[in-house]
Parts: C-alpha cells; structure tokens; sequence
C-alpha cells in the first residue's frame, strides 16, 4: 500500500491541521490459479483464487469537499445520503476510460460510503482516478479503486481502521477487494475474500495484452455454470504451490490454470489467437487472467539470467504487436506490495 497525503488547514473555522487530501496507489492482479467450484445458494462460486499483484498501477486521491449543512463538524449521520462531491478519471485511452462510471455507482464512491456509514465519521469527497488498470479485464481495476478509496478516506477522516476491519469492509464490497489491501502472492478462499499468503520468494516479469473489448464477470461466471454444470470442489494446484515455493519460472509457466478460460473463451473466441500468439512465440506460460479478456504471458523470472528474460519479453511483445489482435501491450513485474499512501 502507498499513501500521499498533504496536510493544511482544514477550513476556516479550524486550527487544527489534518489531511485534506490523500493519494494511495495500488496493483492489478493477475490469477495464478483460479479454480471454480460449482454455483452456491447465494449467486456466487466457492474459489481457489491465487491472487498475484503485479506493477500495474491506479492512483486513487480523495480531498475534503466541504462541509455537509445542518453539521458544524462536517460528519455524516450513518444513515445519510452520499458522500460523493465529485469524480474524475484520467489514464489509460479513452476507450477504456469511457466505460469508467463517475457518479456514486463507482466502486471507489462505493467503498467511501460504506466506510462513512460504518464509522459514522464520514466527510463529502472528491475522488480522482489516475487509471492505469484495464477497464472490465479481468485485473481487479474498479476493485483496486475500491481497496484505495477505503485506505484513502480512513487517513483522511482519521478513522483509524485496522487492517482486520479494512479487510472486512473490503470483502462486502467485491470478491476481488480484499487482495489489493494485502498485495503480494495470496490464495483466496470462500468466494475470494479469505485470504492466506503464499510462499513465494520469486520475482516475475509478465506481458499483458489488453483486449480492445470488455467482459462481464458476472456473465463469465454464468458461461461457466453452462459449460461445467458438474464442477467439483476447487483445490489448490500443489504444481502451481511448489513453482512458487522453489521460484521456477519454467514449472511456474506450466502450472498457471483458469477455470475461467474456456468460458472468457467461449464469449470472445479470438482470444484463443492471442493465447496460441504469446505462447508460439516463446512465453513460458500464457491464460485468461481471471474473467478476461485480458491475456497474461509469464516470460521469465526467478533466477533466470536477465538477459535471456528480456529475449523471451521482446520476442512475445513483438508476436503479438504483428497479430493485430491487442489494443495495447504492458509489461509488468510480479510480485509488488499492496496499497501504498504516497
Ligand atoms: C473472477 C475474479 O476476478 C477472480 O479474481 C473474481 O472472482 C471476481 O471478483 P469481483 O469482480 O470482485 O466479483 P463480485 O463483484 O464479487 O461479483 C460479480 C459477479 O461475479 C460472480 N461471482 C464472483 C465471485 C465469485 N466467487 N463467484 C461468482 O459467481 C457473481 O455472478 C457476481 O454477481
Ligand atoms: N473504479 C472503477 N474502475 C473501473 N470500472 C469500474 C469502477 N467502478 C465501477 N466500475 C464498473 O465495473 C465494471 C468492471 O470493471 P473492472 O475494471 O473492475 O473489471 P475487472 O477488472 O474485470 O474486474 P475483476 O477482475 O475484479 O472481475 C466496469 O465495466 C465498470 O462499469
């Protein structure tokens, strides 16, 4: 987790300085491992999440609005109307942006409110995204906001969370929020909210293509349940565990597995051209990261000579910059820190 925070007065009445403003940066995650079991009474599947943060970053900054009327301090009664004074976006192109909503159904409006109710300490906000995580790609993006804004607005309203509460608020908000609280490499359980860190010393380096096209989890999930109506209980890989444990890249390519991919496969078949590209051209590993469409290609890592990983880097970005397929190419490492206030 990284924090910014500036401090000055805080409006005219007071002497008393605090934060007015607060930035917090935040990773991406791409799934090592994502097994599906089958579809529970509540809408959602029991996973076998391996979470793995990598320096892909958005940049989520809250200020003080003002004062509500009708409260001297500026607080929220915990069952008052919205926190949101404002939201803007920048980052990223614009197709991507495009589809980032700016009005209180943003998970990073969200995640203020939730924390305003809950603590009752709540001010009115404006939160800015500088947006680096594709949008509706399967790399946790507008969960990332959510986990910034959280970690955000408690050093700016000085609510003072533990990390066991954060985690808590976090996982009401989205299957996906808690991880980017922790970072790191960490298997998810549950629907994807209890978390438990894995052993893994290893540093990776990894080739994302961005797909020109968004998809929906939620109908990701539900290709899923028609293609795989017998899932069995997820377990994790003890492959993809030991890969980790011993830093090998080589056996780290060869377990990488997505429940998912047949489905994100099914709904956007060109991805398979972009798998079979990355792959083809040398990547040691290459899936769907999560519910897509964005695809993911281990080049190398561990104690692999530098030079013969950036080899393996340029050889699969040029692959897939002739096939056309992607709207954008990032390369990242793997693993990084979770929230940070700058
Ligand atoms: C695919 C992953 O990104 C892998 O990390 C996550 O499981 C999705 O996490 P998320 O985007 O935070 O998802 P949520 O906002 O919690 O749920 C969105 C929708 O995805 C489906 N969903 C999500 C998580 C889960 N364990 N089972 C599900 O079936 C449900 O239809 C749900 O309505
Ligand atoms: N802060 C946000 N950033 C991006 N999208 C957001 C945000 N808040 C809400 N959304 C909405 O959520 C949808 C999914 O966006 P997101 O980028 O989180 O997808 P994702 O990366 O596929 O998620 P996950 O990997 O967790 O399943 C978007 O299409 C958008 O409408």
């Amino acid at each position: 987790m990284c924090v910014h925070a500036r401090r000055g007065f805080l409006y005219d009445w007071g002497l008393v300085t605090v934060d007015t403003t607060v930035t917090v940066r935040v990773p991406a995650k791409v799934n090592l491992q994502l097994a599906v079991g089958p579809g529970r009474e509540d809408g959602f599947h029991d996973l076998v999440n391996v979470f793995h943060a990598v320096s892909l970053f958005d940049e989520v900054t809250v200020r003080e609005a003002g004062p509500r009327s009708g409260r001297p301090d500026g607080s929220t009664s915990p069952d008052g109307g919205t926190l949101l004074a404002g939201l803007t976006a920048d980052g990223g192109s614009a197709s991507h942006l495009s589809r980032v909503p700016l009005d209180s159904s943003n998970l990073a409006a969200g995640a203020a409110e939730l924390l305003g109710r809950e603590t009752g300490r709540g001010r009115p906000v404006r939160i800015h995204l500088d947006k680096n995580i594709p949008v509706a790609g399967g790399m946790a993006g507008g969960s990332a906001d959510a986990a910034a804004a959280l970690v955000a607005c408690d050093r700016l309203w000085g609510t003072g969370l533990g990390r066991g509460d954060l985690l808590r608020l976090a996982a009401e908000l989205g299957s996906d929020v808690a991880f980017p609280l922790l970072g790191g490499t960490a298997v998810g359980r549950g629907r994807g909210e209890i978390l438990e860190p894995v052993d893994s010393p290893g540093r990776y380096r990894w080739v994302f293509a961005l797909s020109p096209h968004g998809l929906s989890t939620g109908a990701v999930f539900a290709e899923y349940d028609r293609l795989r109506p017998d899932a069995p209980a997820p377990e994790l890989s003890t492959a993809l565990r030991d890969a980790l444990a011993a830093a090998d890249p080589a056996a780290l390519g060869r377990a990488l597995a997505n429940d998912l991919q047949e489905a994100a496969l099914s709904l956007l078949p060109e991805l398979e051209r972009t798998l079979k590209t990355g792959s083809a051209a040398g990547a040691l590993g290459a899936l769907v990261s999560g519910s897509g469409p964005t695809c993911a290609f281990l080049v190398g890592g561990g104690d692999e000579d530098a030079s013969a990983v950036a080899g393996r880097e340029a050889a699969v970005v040029a692959a897939l910059e002739a096939s056309g397929l992607c709207e954008q190419i990032v390369r990242a490492d793997g693993d990084v820190p979770g929230t940070v206030v700058l």
